[in-house]
């Protein structure tokens, strides 16, 4: 459903060149559910605009939805949809009149735009909101709003751009539940960008994460937490000797790093893993006063990959 090969963005500015996508190169089969992740800049918007044709690359190629983005543009957005960061329906006609007009605008006649509009609404819970103007809509109906508009025209391949971003917690599981229906009732390929972790960890078969335009990891989110970071076992020792004791003595289980009175080892399994160690470290007469197993998030995957966590990058850039 997607091939990218060497996909490059160069944009100029002033005189300095910035690279902002360097070389991607993603394969997507069709049905899959993929979540973008990256902080700032790191180059999601312009990757999801070079593979819905909105803008050209510098190098490199892209097939999407079996069309190319550069020959045949037209072709790429028939097939697809694409809901971006900005709300997409105006605020002049009703709910079911801008999906009526939408439908117009991919070409569908009057009564099919109406059948097809009712339909979508049917799908995303929106009929009782037919009459309403979009101006009046909480955040997560306006978004299922424009989740609608995107699939007016039945696209097989969907680009959604942080499609949960400011809404409350409810509201945003409300909208990965229409996401999750539509996978499951029509088999549309997701592509998504989003800012939560957590929701890329439990909604996504596949995450990819950029970072300074290059994709650094992609695999399942279990994948990813196992080979890249690992559990980790924390134990919080009485004095400094003794963390120090427990550290070196950590280091032949996994990776160990010391703060204070405190040392995180990072290793596979470690529920089965931490007795050996707290017996370990009784044998040594350490006193532990703490001591607690931690499965990764995908944070730690991103610590792992680039020694910075993503929730500090995406504040640094913010
Ligand atoms: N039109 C443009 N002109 C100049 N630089 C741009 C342009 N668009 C993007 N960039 C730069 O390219 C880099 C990647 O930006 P991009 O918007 O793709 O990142 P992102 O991962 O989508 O970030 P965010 O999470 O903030 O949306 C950034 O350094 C950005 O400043």
């Amino acid at each position: 459903m997607i091939h990218a090969r060497g996909l490059t963005r160069r944009f100029k500015v002033k005189k300095e060149s910035v690279e902002a996508v360097r070389g991607l190169d993603l394969d997507v089969e069709r049905g899959q559910l993929v979540a973008f992740l990256g902080p700032n800049g790191a180059g999601k918007s312009t990757s999801l605009r070079m593979l819905t044709s909105l803008l050209p690359p510098t190098s490199g190629t892209a097939t999407v939805a079996g069309h190319d983005v550069v020959g045949d543009p037209a072709a790429v957005r028939a097939r697809i949809g694409y809901v971006g960061q900005k709300n997409s329906a105006g605020e002049n006609f009703r709910v079911r009149d801008e999906l009526v007009t939408q439908g117009r605008c991919y070409g569908l006649g009057r009564a099919e735009a109406g059948r097809r509009a009712d339909e979508i609404m049917e799908l995303l819970d929106l009929t009782p909101l037919a009459k309403r103007n979009p101006g009046t809509l909480s955040g997560g109906q306006r978004r299922r709003l424009d989740i609608a508009m995107g699939l007016i025209h039945r696209p097989e391949l969907l680009f959604l751009d942080e499609p949960s971003t400011g809404l409350d917690p409810q509201s945003r599981a409300n909208i990965w539940e229409h996401v999750l229906r539509l996978r499951e009732q029509h088999g549309t390929t997701l592509f998504l960008t989003t800012h939560y972790l957590e929701e890329a960890d439990t909604m996504a078969e596949r995450v990819v994460i950029i970072d300074h335009g290059r994709i650094i990891a992609d695999g399942t989110a279990e994948e990813l937490k196992s080979d890249l970071a690992g559990d980790r076992i924390t134990v919080v020792a009485e004095d400094a000797a003794g963390a120090a004791v427990a550290a070196e003595i950590g280091s032949r289980l996994g990776e160990a790093s010391l703060e204070g009175t405190t040392v995180r080892v990072r290793m596979p399994n470690a529920t089965t893993a931490l007795p050996g160690y707290l017996r370990a470290l009784d044998a040594d007469g350490v006193k532990v006063t703490a001591a607690e197993t931690a499965r990764p998030t995908l944070d730690d995957v991103f610590l792992g990959l680039t020694g910075r966590s993503l929730r500090e990058s995406e504040k640094e850039t913010a």
